[in-house]
C-alpha cells in the first residue's frame, strides 16, 4: 500500500447513491473545495480528500489503494468480492458499515403469467442479470442448473425479447417489474449503501484518520434513529416509565423546583417514538411530554 497523508473516499459521481452519500460527508464534519473537473475534491476541514467516480470502480479503487474508503451499494461490493474470490484471490476490500440508504434487493423475477413453486423450476432456464457472481452463487447454492445471460443494464427486457426466460436484477418498488410483466420469485441480496474499506488498515497517519471519520460516522448513523424524551413523573413511577422508554438509555432524573412528588426525566432513546409510545407513558402517570431530534452525538 502506497503511503499517503491524507485519507481518500470515493462516492458515485452521478447516480442514486451520490447525493446521499455527499450529506453524510458532510454531516461527519467534512468540507470539500470541488476542482474544475469535479473529480478530484480537496478536504478542506480534514486532510480527507472526496474522489468521484462511477460505483463500479469503487471496489478496485479501494483494492489498488488508489482511494482508502468508498460508498457503495452493498450489491456492486459482494458481486466484485465473489468475482475475485472466484479468480482464486482474497478480496483486500469489505464492508465497514451500513448506511441506511439506497435500499433495493437482487431479486429474480419470473414472466407474470409463470406460476412460481420453487428453485426447481429454475433449472434449465436463461436468466439475464447485470450480477453474475452473485446469481452464480446463489445457483450453485441451491443447485439449480440455469444459464446466465450476462447483460450490463435493461435487464427486465430480456424476456419479451426472448434472449432470456428470467431475470436476476435490483428491485426496489418493483414498478419496473410490473412495467415489464414480470413478478419477483426469489430475494437473493438485501442491499443499502454501505462504506466499503481495505481490509487492513493503513499503518500512516491515514489509520488514526479513519478511526475519527468511522467514530464521527457512527455518531451521525446513531443520531439519526436518536429522540431525547423529556417528561414529568411522580418519582413512584420512574422505574415504569423508564421500562416504556424504547431501547432508551437509563434516564436522568432531576428534582423539580418546590416539588417533592415528582421529577423530570430525560432519555435519549432509539427507533421512532410514537403516539402510542407516549399515551403508554402517560398511563404510566407521565406528563409535559416532549420528543426532540438529536443533532450530534459522541460516545
Ligand atoms: N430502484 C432502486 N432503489 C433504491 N436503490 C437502488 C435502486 N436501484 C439501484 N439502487 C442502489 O443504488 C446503486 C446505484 O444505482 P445507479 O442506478 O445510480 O447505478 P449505476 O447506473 O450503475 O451508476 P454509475 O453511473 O455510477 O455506474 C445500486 O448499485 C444499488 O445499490
Ligand atoms: O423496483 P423499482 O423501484 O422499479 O426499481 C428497480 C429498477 O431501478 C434500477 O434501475 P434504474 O432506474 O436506476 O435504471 P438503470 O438500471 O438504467 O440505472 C434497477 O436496475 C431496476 O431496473
Ligand atoms: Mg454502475
Amino acid at each position: 500500500m502506497k503511503n499517503r497523508d491524507r485519507l481518500r473516499i470515493a462516492i458515485q459521481k452521478s447516480g442514486r447513491l451520490s447525493d446521499q452519500s455527499q450529506d453524510l460527508l458532510s454531516k461527519c464534519g467534512l468540507k470539500f473545495r470541488s476542482s474544475r473537473d469535479k473529480l478530484f475534491c480537496f478536504g478542506e476541514s480534514l486532510p480527507i480528500d472526496l474522489l468521484l467516480v462511477r460505483d463500479d470502480d469503487i471496489p478496485g479503487l479501494i483494492e489498488q489503494g488508489v482511494c482508502d474508503l468508498g460508498v457503495v451499494g452493498r450489491n456492486v461490493l459482494r458481486e466484485q468480492e465473489l468475482s475475485v474470490r472466484a479468480r482464486g484471490e482474497a478480496p483486500l476490500f469489505g464492508e465497514l458499515r451500513a448506511l441506511g440508504f439506497g435500499r433495493c434487493r437482487l431479486s429474480i423475477a419470473i414472466p407474470q403469467e409463470l406460476e412460481y413453486e420453487g428453485v426447481a423450476q429454475l433449472s434449465g432456464l436463461r436468466i439475464a442479470t447485470s450480477y453474475p457472481s452473485l446469481l452464480g452463487d446463489w445457483l450453485r447454492e441451491n443447485q439449480v442448473d440455469a444459464r446466465t445471460v450476462v447483460l450490463s443494464g435493461s435487464v427486465e427486457i430480456a424476456p419479451r425479447l426472448g434472449t432470456a426466460d428470467a431475470i436476476c436484477d435490483l428491485v426496489s418498488s418493483g414498478a419496473t417489474l410490473v412495467a415489464n410483466q414480470l413478478k419477483e420469485a426469489a430475494i437473493l441480496l438485501e442491499s443499502e449503501a454501505v462504506l466499503a474499506g481495505a481490509s487492513v488498515t493503513p499503518d500512516d497517519e491515514r489509520g488514526e484518520l479513519l478511526e475519527l471519520l468511522l467514530r464521527r460516522l457512527d455518531g451521525v448513523l446513531q443520531v439519526r434513529e436518536s429522540k431525547l424524551v423529556m417528561l414529568h413523573a411522580p418519582r413512584s413511577a420512574v422505574e415504569n416509565i423508564a421500562r416504556l422508554l424504547p431501547g432508551g438509555q437509563r434516564p436522568t432524573v432531576l428534582p423539580l423546583e418546590g416539588d417533592n412528588d415528582e421529577v423530570a426525566l430525560q432519555a435519549v432513546c432509539y427507533g421512532a417514538i410514537t403516539w402510542q409510545h407516549l399515551e403508554d407513558l402517560k398511563r404510566a402517570g407521565a406528563s409535559a411530554l416532549l420528543v426532540l431530534p438529536v443533532e450530534k452525538m459522541l460516545a
